[in-house]
């Protein structure tokens, strides 16, 4: 679907939307619980994977107005009927990975064109010194992959530089094997706060992880535990809600005020750190969950390391197109093994824009200035297609297409933003 969209700035309250990750977690560990609800979860096309995955292990699902109940398969999942598909998710496909290396049999699970040129060669490593079998059918560590059951506790190592997702799935999985395992990080762990998340979700299943003091990079993950999920309600999105902060913070006459964002271990939330930094008028109402941004202040240029919080790479990037000076986001490779390689992504698309941008392996140096209207390409990704909306309200006269991957994580995305006043419209299905 292609949108096109004008000059525009924002005004007004917006709900950010509910957790993409905190969802999958939720799901995943009710679906390894007896019986769990779940409120106000996030609905998109990424959890209902991990939906339909839990429920082909064993789970049954059932929406209830804001909520979910599930009931789970107690910590001992069922062999597939069918192919797992986990669509575009790579959390989905990680998480449930691990889950097959609990069942008694073999599952196969695959996903859609972008997910399966994703790698996951640590965790089919990792599971295999831990007693399951795996292999990818192509012989490449890409889905399909192919997992058989027989996952032991044992003490293992797991490369950390190329997705956390690894991690979360072993500290998931390995808390139901016979003996106790004890992981340890191997090379720079990436995108660590997405496993204190799962470690927060863990406890509050019941489920124990002891983390080792000094840097955090070894887990002792005692086995034949239980889990019991019973009820949780999912707190607002930090990497959604990073467009509707800095489509305010990037444009004169905007002012809006974004609920449901409470103190999280979500590392997203340091987008309100980089836009206070870059100059932005910011302001957090922690313990109300509510932040409010005025638009018009001139933007300065940041340095931003991207190891911990590569989902805010795009929305960064943007945010360097209209400031003044030339900034840096370094420490980004692991951003490439995304739904798309999003530096590369970026390094095409902006450029159509009028942005000044060097690209090296794990960087992006952007200078700031003068947005122009093009016709750029969505690449099929969220997230790059709603940081090229941000770019669209700057530079006016702009169209994208691929846009209806916002329903991915934000499926309400283009609905909020006219509702905030973007001008934005349809022009064709393709
Ligand atoms: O565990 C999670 O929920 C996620 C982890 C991150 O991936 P990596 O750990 O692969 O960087 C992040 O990019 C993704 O959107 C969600
Ligand atoms: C990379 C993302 O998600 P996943 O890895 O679950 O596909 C994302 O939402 O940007």
């Amino acid at each position: 679907m292609r949108v096109s969209i004008s000059k525009s700035s924002v005004k007004g309250e917006v709900f950010a939307p509910p957790s993409k990750s905190y969802t999958h977690r939720a799901i995943t560990l009710a679906a390894l619980s007896k019986e769990s609800i779940i409120h106000r979860p996030l609905l998109s096309a990424d959890t209902l994977a991990t939906i339909r995955a839990s429920e082909m292990f064993g789970a049954s699902v059932e929406r209830k107005e804001e909520n979910l109940i599930i009931k789970g398969f107690n910590g001992k999942p069922n062999v597939p009927d069918d192919v797992i598909d986990a669509a575009n998710s790579g959390t989905t496909l990680r998480l449930m990975t691990a889950i097959a290396g609990l069942t008694e049999g073999i599952t196969v699970l695959t996903g859609d064109s972008s997910l399966r040129t994703r790698p996951n060669g640590p965790l089919l490593k990792t599971l295999n010194q831990l007693g399951a079998s795996t292999c990818s059918t192509r012989g490449n560590e890409r889905a399909p992959l192919v997992v058989k059951g027989g996952l032991e506790g044992k003490e293992v190592n797991i490369e950390g530089s190329i997705s956390s997702q690894f991690i979360s799935a072993l500290l998931i999985a390995c808390p139901l094997a016979e003996n106790s395992t004890t992981l340890s990080i191997i090379g720079k762990l990436k995108s660590r706060p997405y496993v204190d998340v799962t470690i927060e979700m863990l406890e509050l299943a019941g489920v124990k992880i002891h983390t080792d003091e000094n840097n955090g990079t070894k887990f002792i993950i005692p086995g034949k535990q239980k889990y019991d999920l019973k009820e949780y309600t999912i707190p607002g999105d930090f990497s959604s809600a990073s467009y509707l902060l800095a489509a305010a913070a990037m444009t004169e006459g905007s002012e809006i005020t974004v609920k449901n964002l409470f103190p999280s271990k979500q590392g997203d939330k340091l987008i309100i750190e980089t836009l206070k930094q870059m100059g932005a008028d910011i302001g957090w109402e922690r313990e109300a969950g509510i932040v409010t941004v005025r638009g018009g202040k001139k933007l300065k240029a940041i340095t931003f390391d991207a190891g911990a919080t590569p989902d805010l790479v795009p929305t960064v990037a943007v945010l360097a197109a209209v400031a003044e000076g030339t900034s840096r986001i370094e420490n980004a490779e692991h951003v490439r093994y995304k739904e798309t390689d999003r530096l590369r992504a970026l390094a095409t698309e902006l450029p159509k824009l009028g942005v000044k941008l060097e690209e090296e392996k794990d960087s992006l140096t952007i200078t700031g200035g003068e947005l122009k209207g093009a016709a750029v390409h969505g690449w099929d990704d969220h997230r790059i297609v709603m940081s090229l909306a941000l770019a669209g309200m700057v530079a006016g006269n702009t169209t994208i297409d691929t846009t209806e991957s916002v329903a991915i994580s934000y499926p309400d995305f283009f609905k909020d933003m006219s509702n905030l006043g973007v001008k934005l419209e349809q022009i064709s299905e393709e």
